[in-house]
């Protein structure tokens, strides 16, 4: 799903308003339906309804809720806030027929005094600012906002396309927005919703489509993507039934340290089960047995060293090794520093980069050059300020990964909620499946597994990033539907990755 700009969103309207042809005003009309539709499918009438409407169109959506719920019979408040002396043509005229129909019951607002007292138990929709807005919201207006929020324990929150006082496609940290329950969006995903540091504004985000040009949806190049079916089916590739073992790729895992060989086990399992033809573990001496016992579909091949994997970067030219994965649980010791540097100076395709490799990039920066075009790089928050340093707020985080990715040729993921993936073509993917259950030790070695498996069987970068991010995330939603995000493990986000194969695409 195309994720589009403020700007976008306003071209979108327009096109559709000449193309379709349809009027402005029945637009607006089509989307407040489907809010009052969404509103009446989950609130009954009986309890009361307070909106509050600003004097652009997002207020004019909040005139036609209005009329639209007191036709099939709910109690509706119609505040509107008088932040400008001017409205659009629309607020205009959608309040005549308003005011036309159920004239009781419409107040204005001129000031914090007038905000209405509230009996128990109401609705509150938020119809104050959408798409218009680009700046912070300030003084009164800000004192409004303020109000609902400090009304949102008692009452249900509804904002209508975007928490007010959020701005569509930046930043609004630290800025006046309405804390919604939910939020009643038009057609299209908002970045803002995707930004961590809004996560507790805009409460459960509902998409509904009111019938813009699917042509100018389909035509217009945008940034952002959200990783939908849609895509993931574009590029899943079935199974040839003429393939053999050798058609899925040789990888080579580098992974575990003493003490942290489950790291290892969890990433190699991944690997396999996401389809990898062949899979070889470096591991240290002391990791040999415990592999060849918990997974016995991986080969191993045991380091010089007992402890830690240090000299992992010879040989590789003999295997033909079509991926290698580094990372879990490897350590940052100064022989494997050496031996990556090594590797980074002899290795020339993708590779998959996580955890303490990425720990070692951080210490040595100069290695960053030396990573193969194309490369996945998997940092968390941590890491990714550890690797390419800190930024004022998600926005700006998103542009730097962008930067790096692009400067770099790298594919970069940052992980979070909506895992964001950038891409050296400039484009960054969000990733929507996943759950707080995840946040457990080794769900990271099971991505890694997952890519590095994906990589092997002849899945581009991209192509690999965007699909094994979605089934880990599928994956990680089948293990907390069975165990609970609570009790669900790494392990069982491997299990999962059968059912997400079948499922999830
Ligand atoms: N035909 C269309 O274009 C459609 C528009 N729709 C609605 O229209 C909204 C966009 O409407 P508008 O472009 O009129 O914009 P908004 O209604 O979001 O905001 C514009 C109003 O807010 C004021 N404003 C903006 N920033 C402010 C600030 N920081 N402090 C105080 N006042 C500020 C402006 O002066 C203007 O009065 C969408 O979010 C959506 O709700 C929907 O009805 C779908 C169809
Ligand atoms: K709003």
């Amino acid at each position: 799903m195309k994720i589009f700009s403020a700007a976008q969103i306003r071209e979108a309207d327009q096109y559709t308003i000449q193309h379709e042809p349809i009027s402005s005003a029945d637009l607006m009309e089509r989307a407040a339906g489907k809010c009052a539709e969404w509103i009446e499918d989950h609130f009954s009438p009986t309890q009361p309804v307070y909106i509050f409407c600003g004097k652009g169109n997002n207020g004019g959506d909040g005139l036609v809720i209005s009329r639209l719920l007191q036709e099939h019979g709910y109690t509706v408040h119609t505040c509107i806030i008088q932040h400008s002396p001017n409205a659009s043509a629309d607020h205009t005229l959608k309040l005549q027929q308003l005011r036309e129909a159920f004239p009781a019951n419409i107040t204005e607002i001129g000031d914090l005094s007038d905000f209405p007292g509230l009996p128990d138990n109401a609705i509150i929709v938020d119809a104050l600012f959408g798409t218009g807005m680009s700046r912070p919201v300030e003084g009164w207006l800000a004192g409004v906002i303020h109000r609902i929020n400090d009304l949102r324990s008692q009452h249900t929150v509804i904002a209508i396309d975007l928490p007010s006082g959020m701005i569509a496609d930046t930043s609004s940290n630290h800025f006046a927005v309405v804390k919604a329950h939910y939020t009643l969006s038009f057609e299209f995903y908002k970045l803002a919703f995707l930004l961590p540091e809004n996560a507790a504004l805009s409460g459960e985000v509902h998409i509904l489509p009111i019938g813009l040009s699917p042509d100018y949806i389909l035509h217009t190049p945008t940034r952002y993507h959200l990783t939908d079916r849609q895509i993931i089916r574009t590029i899943y590739k079935p199974r040839d039934p003429f393939s053999h073992k050798g058609t899925y790729g040789h990888a080579l895992l580098i992974a575990g340290s003493y003490g942290k060989m489950g790291a290892a086990v969890l990433s190699a399992r991944a690997c396999i089960r996401a389809g990898v033809g062949l899979l070889s573990c470096h591991l240290p001496k002391c990791g040999y047995e415990i592999m060849q016992i918990s997974e016995p579909c991986a080969m191993c091949i045991p380091d010089k060293d007992t402890y830690f994997n240090t000299h992992f970067h010879t040989g590789l030219a003999d295997a033909r090794y079509k991926v290698i994965g580094i990372g879990p649980g490897i350590d940052t010791q100064p022989e494997t520093a050496r031996s990556f540097e090594q590797l980074l100076h002899s290795w020339q395709q993708p590779m998959v980069i996580d955890a303490d490799a990425l720990n070692l990039l951080a210490k040595n920066p100069k290695l960053l050059q030396l990573v193969p075009k194309n490369s996945i790089l998997t940092p968390h928050p941590k890491e990714f300020e550890r690797l390419f340093g800190p930024a004022p707020n998600d926005v700006e985080r998103l542009a730097l990964l962008s930067k790096e990715a692009v400067s770099r040729h790298l594919y970069i993921l940052l992980k979070g909620r909506y895992t964001a993936m950038a891409c050296p073509d400039g484009s960054i993917y969000f990733n929507p499946t996943g759950n707080p259950g995840m946040a457990t030790g080794g769900s990271g070695d099971v991505l890694t597994g997952i890519l590095t498996g994906l990589l092997a069987q002849g899945y581009t970068s991209k192509e690999a990033l965007i699909l094994g991010v979605w089934l880990h995330g599928y994956a990680g939603d089948i293990a907390a539907a069975e165990h609970s995000q609570e009790a669900m493990t790494a392990g069982d986000i491997i299990t999962g990755l059968g059912q997400a194969f079948k499922e999830g695409i």
